[in-house]
């Protein structure tokens, strides 16, 4: 039997289980590979909001990523909340070290309910010390706004926004369409540094959208780990998302989460 991929998560642990680092986790098992983890904080969170946010010492954050390389190393990884400059700093270390290939940086920096996940002063650190490592960075379009410095109304000024975020040397730049003002499809833009690639989706009508974009950012990383390239990484990913929200849950009273067996059930 050929050895089975492994995936990293290194991020923020959900206590309510609908984002980081256990939707990574979900979302590996369900696309087949081994999922490993590296966590960078505890949020206690549900589907009400966050509501308390406990970071791990960057110590321990280390600590994780050398058991981890120097026993397991992962085919691709993932970052999401990151919280600091200096877990960002020891984050980007790690990978440099151990020269991690199939990095994908999710640039968590507010969760929808609105609690802080990066501290605004590591914004420069996550662009000038983990995007030139990583292969492709996936904000959505706040998060893009805040990399590019632009504001970002329409269709060219989110490709002008993802052309100014692949200066910093990222390879790929997946932009996010989920917060489009318009009630049209959703659009995810991926570009390659030349060419940009609209990958389209229904947009689906439900406030249940909690952990969506860890959720596909992970299910890009799992498909790299499986030797798919970004394209097709991105367009599994794309239709692992849509299943996941158009099949929610509905569990909580609050932004509910995703569910993560859709894509297992599809037609
Ligand atoms: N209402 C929706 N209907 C369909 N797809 C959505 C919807 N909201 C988000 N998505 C998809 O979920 C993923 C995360 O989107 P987005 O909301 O932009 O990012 P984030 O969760 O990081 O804020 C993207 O692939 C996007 O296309
Ligand atoms: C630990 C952690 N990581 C990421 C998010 C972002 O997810 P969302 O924006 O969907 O709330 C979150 N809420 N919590």
């Amino acid at each position: 039997m050929a050895p089975i991929a492994k995936a990293l998560t290194i991020a923020g642990s959900d206590s309510g289980g609908g984002a980081g680092i256990q939707a990574d986790l979900k979302t590996f098992q369900e696309l087949g590979v081994y999922g490993m983890s590296a966590l960078t904080a505890i949020t206690a969170q549900n589907t009400l909001g966050v509501h308390g946010v406990f970071p791990v010492e960057t110590a321990a954050v280390t600590a994780q990523l050398q058991a981890i390389g120097a026993d397991l190393p992962p085919d691709a990884l993932k970052t999401g909340m990151l919280f600091s400059h200096d877990r960002i700093q020891a984050v980007a270390e790690a990978i440099a070290y151990f020269k991690w290939k199939n990095v994908v940086v999710d640039p968590v920096m507010i969760a929808k309910s609105g609690a802080q996940l990066l501290q605004h002063q590591a914004l420069s650190s996550l662009k000038s010390s983990l995007l030139p490592l990583a292969e492709a960075v996936t904000p959505n379009i706040p998060e893009a706004e805040l990399l590019a410095d632009q504001t970002i109304a329409t269709m060219e000024d989110r490709k002008e926004a993802c052309r100014r975020i692949a200066e910093t040397s990222v390879r790929y730049v997946i932009l996010k369409g989920g917060h489009a003002s318009d009630d049209g499809p959703v659009i995810d833009l991926l570009f390659d540094g030349f060419d940009f690639y609209e990958m389209e989706g229904a947009r689906i009508a439900t406030r249940h959208t909690h952990g969506t974009g860890c959720t596909f950012s992970a299910a890009i990383t799992a498909g790299l780990a499986n030797g798919l390239d970004m394209q097709s990484a991105a367009l599994q990913a794309k239709a692992f998302i849509q299943a996941a929200i158009q099949n929610g849950l509905n569990i909580g009273t609050g932004q509910g989460p995703t569910n993560h067996f859709a894509y297992r059930n599809r037609k």
